[in-house]
């Protein structure tokens, strides 16, 4: 076995369907009195919700989370949680949300009580992003860690069935590329692969009925450990790719990881043979490109950029911005095979 450092991230985590009635005793546990309770203006109802649960421990509710953090949002929630207040955030929702409280612990070191409703896996991770002027920018603090993460399946119940199978493919992104990562672990390339396998099965079951606790559950299962990879290890060329197209097309987060995946995975599949392999068993199939791509494909989500916007003429470019700062990845990075990725992934070509 090769040698490796594993620095495990601290997270307290309460899991199981109803699982949110355990907010107030977990809030105590924190040390908190007052708490500031974040989501979309889209979420309020659940937000209230919560706030009701805690009672008077309630500071407020801030409804004004926005995908990506702009830093005029992140000002405001800061000014919002020191006017009441707050000792503490609980961010209800996905990761925009979780984004913001992120943004809010940066500043103040708040601690962070997340309730992920999607899969995208922010609450597992140090990572935080702000948009200023349009220019998204992330880094890594352990202050914007949360501290307790409550995964109660009920709430995604409501998360659109379209929506569900592109955040749980985001999920397997971070996993995928986790198995590959310069940095990587046996522990967290067993978390990799229990996690795609645990989203492999659960989306077929959400495709059928998205009302179906347990495939909730296996999903959010899912989310939660390949959120943690996503926590632990460096991503490599998806991710990426996946942050140039989000931030300079400005095409929607959980989409493009569905339609990139496959051929992400297809560029480094020579070079990674191993994280293929496992890829691959996770997902009981014999190409781990083709078994993602199909997996997306046979339950209605997108496979091709064209179909979420781009166009043909921004593939040049999207390939520039890809290669322009260098940073790990298993198969060195060539700009004419990284245009022909883009290539296939504006088609929609299957990975053979
Ligand atoms: N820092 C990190 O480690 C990570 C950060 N991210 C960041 O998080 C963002 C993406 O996260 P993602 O979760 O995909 O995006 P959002 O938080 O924007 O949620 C995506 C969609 O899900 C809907 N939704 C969420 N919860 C529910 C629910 N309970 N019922 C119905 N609809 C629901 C939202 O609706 P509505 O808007 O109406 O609430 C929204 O349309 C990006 O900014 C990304 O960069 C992602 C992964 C990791
Ligand atoms: O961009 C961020 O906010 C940080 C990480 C991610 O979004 C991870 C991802 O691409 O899903």
């Amino acid at each position: 076995m090769d040698a490796f450092v594993y620095t495990a991230q601290p997270a307290r985590v309460i899991f199981g369907a109803g699982s949110l009635q355990h907010l107030e005793r977990e809030i105590g546990l924190l040390g908190a009195q007052r708490a500031l309770v974040l989501c979309t203006p889209e979420q309020r109802a659940t937000a209230e919700a919560v706030a009701q649960r805690l009672g008077e421990r309630a500071a407020g509710i801030f409804d004004r989370a926005v995908m990506h953090v702009p830093l005029e949002t992140a000002r405001e929630a800061r000014e919002v949680a020191r006017a009441l207040g707050a000792d503490c955030a609980v961010a209800v929702g996905g990761g925009s949300t979780t984004g913001l409280g992120k943004a809010i612990a940066l500043d103040s070191g708040l601690p962070i009580l997340a309730i992920p409703t999607t899969y995208a896996g922010s609450e597992m991770t140090p990572i935080y992003g702000l948009t200023e002027g349009g220019v998204k920018k992330t880094g890594r603090d352990t202050r914007v860690l949360p501290r307790t993460v409550i995964y109660d399946p009920k709430l995604t119940l409501s998360l659109p069935v379209g929506l569900s199978i592109t955040s749980a493919m985001n999920a397997m992104a971070h996993a995928a590329e986790g198995l590959y990562a310069v940095d990587g672990n046996p522990i967290m390339s067993l978390m990799a692969e229990e996690g795609i396998r645990a989203l492999g099965t659960a989306i077929p079951a959400l495709h059928a009925n998205g009302r179906d606790i347990e495939a909730r559950g296996q999903a959010l299962y899912g989310a939660w450990l390949c959120g943690t990879v996503l926590g632990h290890v460096g991503m490599a060329l998806h991710h990426k790719l996946c942050h140039t197209l989000g931030g300079s097309f400005n095409l929607p987060h959980a989409e493009v990881h569905t339609v990139v995946l496959p051929h992400a995975l297809a560029y480094n599949a020579e070079a990674a043979p191993q994280a293929m392999a496992r890829i691959a068993r996770a997902l009981g199939a014999q190409s781990a490109p083709a078994a993602v791509f199909d997996l997306a494909q046979r339950h209605g989500a997108p496979v091709a950029l064209r179909d979420l916007g781009l166009a043909a003429t921004d593939l040049d470019r999207a390939a520039d911005i890809a290669c322009a700062n260098p940073y790990h990845n298993p198969r060195p990075l060539e700009r004419g095979p990284l245009r022909e990725l883009l290539q296939r992934a504006y088609e929609g070509t299957r990975p053979s």
